[in-house]
C-alpha cells in the first residue's frame, strides 16, 4: 500500500538518502525529500527537526531519518512529542519497533550499515504493523508520560 513517506539526513547519509529516496518511489510511495540536497555541512537538528513537523502536521505518515550514526538525528526527532522514532540497523529491530512500539520514523547511520541493510529496515518497517493490545498502553504513556505509575 502506498504511503506518504518524509525522508531527510545530513551529510553523512547524503548517498543513502538518494538510494532510498528511488527504492521507495520504485515502490510507489510518495517521497518529501526534505534535504539537504548537496554535500555541503549540515547539523543534523535542522533536519531531525523538520522530518518531525512533517509527522506531526500530518504531511507524512512515516518518516526515514539518517545521519553518519543515525544517533544525533534520532535524538532531534524524538524532541516532537509527535514523533516515535527508533534507531535500527537490522530488519528484525525494524520490526518490533513497528509491532511493539508504534514507531513512526526510522533511523539509521549512513556510516554504518550498508545500503542493501538499509533496504532491508525500510522493507521491514513499511510494512510490519502495530501490534496493538497491551503495546498500545505502553505507547499511550509514551505520548502521556504524566499516565505512567510512579511507583513503577
Ligand atoms: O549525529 C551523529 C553522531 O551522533 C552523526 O553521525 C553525524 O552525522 C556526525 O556527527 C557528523 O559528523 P561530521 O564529522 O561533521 O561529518
Amino acid at each position: 500500500m502506498p504511503m506518504r513517506i518524509a525522508i531527510a539526513s545530513d551529510h553523512a547519509a547524503l548517498a543513502l538518502k538518494s538510494a532510498l529516496v528511488d527504492y521507495m518511489r520504485q515502490q510507489g510511495h510518495d517521497i518529501t525529500d526534505l534535504g539537504p540536497h548537496d554535500e555541503s555541512s549540515v547539523d543534523y537538528p535542522d533536519y531531525g527537526y523538520k522530518l518531525a513537523a512533517a509527522i506531526a502536521d500530518g504531511d507524512a505518515e512515516r518518516g526515514i531519518a539518517l545521519c553518519g550514526s543515525g544517533i544525533g538525528i534520532s535524538i532531534a526527532v524524538n524532541r516532537n512529542p509527535a514523533a516515535r522514532a527508533a534507531l535500527v540497523s537490522e530488519p528484525l529491530s525494524a520490526q518490533l519497533a513497528r509491532e511493539h512500539n508504534d514507531a513512526n520514523v526510522i533511523a539509521m547511520g549512513a556510516r554504518l550499515i550498508g545500503i542493501e541493510m538499509a533496504k532491508a529496515c525500510v522493507d521491514r518497517f513499511l510494512t510490519t504493523e502495530f501490534g496493538g493490545d497491551r503495546h498500545q498502553r505502553r505507547v499511550d504513556k509514551l505520548s502521556n508520560p504524566q499516565n505512567a505509575k510512579e511507583s513503577a
